[in-house]
């Protein structure tokens, strides 16, 4: 006889694909939602993206973009997908491009870059922030935000030209920078052919109004949210996703709708204010029915998600969530280990999607491994409500760890930031592992893992180059065992198959011979007990969660329902 110990995951870690079965076209056009949208109240996107239309070079997504075009001699109407998202035809809108000389074209040709498989204008960027003095969020500091709104412009396609901060006590109310900094931003805009100028926090309805009115209608003003939505909106490739950054982006436009107005009451000339301002209730009014029916269409879309996990859940693996700052190298990490070969670049927000792939142990044991969409400072609230099916990943799974990229100067101001967002989830109870990734590209590798060792609950890594990943899987097992619970249980003789099962989704601490005699309140009755000499059962002593182990044997093998569970003693280990 075989006495066997093993560990068996937390009862309910729900398992997901990467693309869901109801997704066949990942830019389906069918998303019945969208289609109340009308040109005027759709989001516009910040980046310009070529459209394949013969005669027309540039489709500019706004009325605000076609104003960067170098002016030309003839204006025509063409239409066409602003950014191969998954919008409606009905969103579809004319756009107003201008034909062009050919030396016009060749430097307009010039500016476009791939993003993302779509081609975007690079327009001249120029970024504002400001420093509150004493302000204890700010724990980034402004250059280092700076920066890193440099980079996301950058992934958005901008070209970066310039950049300036104020250190103010309160941002100014009507225009969130003094009227000094505004008249300097003014002078650069001149100098530095700026077309667009970015903010570095979110701005109100207000604020946005006057500044694009104090910069001139030609050049566009944004906030880092915009920027971030408009990030999210090129990356979107799935139905789910598409759908999840529509929610984000017409939450964010609803404030400002006025601004949208005001632009077509500059165009006709202050004539039109009164209707105006009833046309901005009508539009409110719509994007809210929009808003409610992009809801409901993202509840069902959960709902789905949910049940295929649970059909997912009769074998149940632990899951393991990656979480960490966008860029810290969780795709890396969830390549290096299983070859899912997913989107892994030097880009922010590289992973919208989250993907489940199975990692198998030298010893055997299996986790199922999940990436998931980075965070940021600052990230927008709109944007974690309306990822909220995604980000439901990490409140199922059984572990989450937490990459960090320790070669960053940030780290910890990152580590920081991810936690924030995390104490937004419903995820505290969840065991946390923290894994410090990109070790190779530390100052001083030795010096970090000592640090490392040092503490508790840390594995140092580098995805790229695989150093330390079997300790990383010997720490995830570790973890994954604090929340499991023992088991002790006999198998029969003759339902030694069992034993693979409990193997594949348990950990097996000792295997050990029993003869049934010695132990009568573990015959089995739907197996056979041999007594000495004439065959061994197979007793193990495993980590389990409740109802694992009765749902493991109900679901997998239902002749052995009565059998096994019947004689597995539990107790909280
Ligand atoms: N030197 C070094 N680079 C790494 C390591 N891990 C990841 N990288 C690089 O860091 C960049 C970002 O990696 P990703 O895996 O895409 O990061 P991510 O956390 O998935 O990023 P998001 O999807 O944007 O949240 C890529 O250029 C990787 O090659 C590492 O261990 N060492
Ligand atoms: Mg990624």
């Amino acid at each position: 006889m075989t006495l066997c110990f093993c560990s068996l995951p937390r009862p309910s870690p729900l398992i997901h694909q990467p693309h869901l079965p109801w997704n066949p076209n990942p830019n389906s056009r069918s998303n019945s939602s969208l289609s109340l949208s009308t040109h005027r109240l759709a989001p516009s996107p910040l980046a310009v993206v070529r459209v394949a239309q013969p005669g027309a070079e540039v489709a500019s997504p706004s009325p605000e973009s076609a104003a960067i075009l170098p002016a030309g001699e003839e204006e025509a109407l063409v239409t066409g997908p602003v950014n191969g998202s998954s919008v409606e035809e009905s969103e579809v809108k004319p756009t107003r491009v201008k034909k062009k000389s050919r030396e016009d074209e060749d430097s307009v040709d010039n500016r476009f870059t791939l993003r993302n498989g779509k081609e975007v204008l690079a327009e001249n960027a120029y970024l504002v922030g400001v420093e509150r003095k004493g302000d204890p969020a700010n724990t980034f500091g402004i250059e280092e935000s700076l920066k890193e709104l440099a980079q996301l412009a950058d992934t958005a396609g901008l070209t970066i030209v310039g950049s300036t901060y104020q250190k103010l006590s309160t941002p100014n109310a009507r225009s969130y920078i003094g009227s000094g900094k505004v008249s300097e931003i003014k002078s650069a805009i001149h100098a530095l052919d700026v077309e667009t100028v970015i903010f570095d926090d979110e701005l109100s309805a207000g604020q946005l109004r006057n500044l694009e009115k104090a910069f001139g209608e030609k050049v566009r003003v944004c906030d880092r949210t915009a920027l971030i939505l408009d990030i999210f909106n090129q990356r979107a490739a799935t139905h789910e996703a598409s759908l999840q950054v529509a929610l984000a982006q017409m939450e964010y436009q609803l404030p400002r709708l006025t601004k949208m107005w005001s632009h077509l009451e500059r165009q006709a000339g202050g004539q039109v204010k009164g209707m105006g301002e009833k046309q901005i209730e009508v539009d409110k009014r719509i994007l809210r029915t929009q808003i409610g029916v992009l809801k409901k269409e993202l509840e069902s879309v959960r709902k789905h998600r949910k049940q295929y996990r649970t059909r997912r859940t009769a074998v149940p693996v632990p899951v393991v969530s990656l979480v960490g700052y966008t860029n810290a190298g969780k795709s890396t990490l969830l390549n290096q280990l299983t070859g899912a070969g997913v989107l892994a670049e030097d880009k922010l927000f590289a992973t919208l999607d989250p993907t489940t792939r199975r990692v198998q142990m030298k010893n055997g044991n299996e986790f199922l491994l999940t990436d998931t969409v980075g965070f940021i400072q600052k990230l927008p609230t709109t944007l974690v409500a309306a990822f909220r099916a995604t980000l439901e990943e990490i409140s199922e799974s059984s572990l989450m760890v937490h990459v960090v990229d320790i070669s960053h100067p940030l780290a910890e101001q990152q580590i920081d930031a991810v936690d924030k967002v995390l104490s937004e989830l419903d995820v505290s109870s969840i065991p946390k592992l923290m894994v410090w990734n990109k070790v190779d590209k530390a100052a001083d590798p030795l010096k970090t893992k000592l640090e490392a060792a040092k503490r508790q609950d840390v594995v140092c890594i580098s995805a790229l180059t695989g150093d330390g990943l079997q300790d990383f899987c010997d720490a995830v097992q570790d973890k994954l065992k604090d929340s499991m619970v023992w088991v002790e249980a006999l198998i029969p003789f003759d339902k030694g198959e069992l034993l693979s099962t409990v193997h594949q989704v348990g950990m097996v601490e000792r295997t050990t011979a029993q003869i049934c005699s010695q132990k009568p309140q573990y015959k089995p009755t739907g197996g056979k007990c041999r007594g000495p000499g004439m065959g061994d059962d197979v007793c193990i002593d495993m980590h389990h969660q409740g109802m694992a182990l009765e749902q493991l044997v109900t679901e997998t093998t239902p002749q052995t329902k009565e059998a096994f569970p019947s004689h597995a003693s539990t107790s909280r280990g």
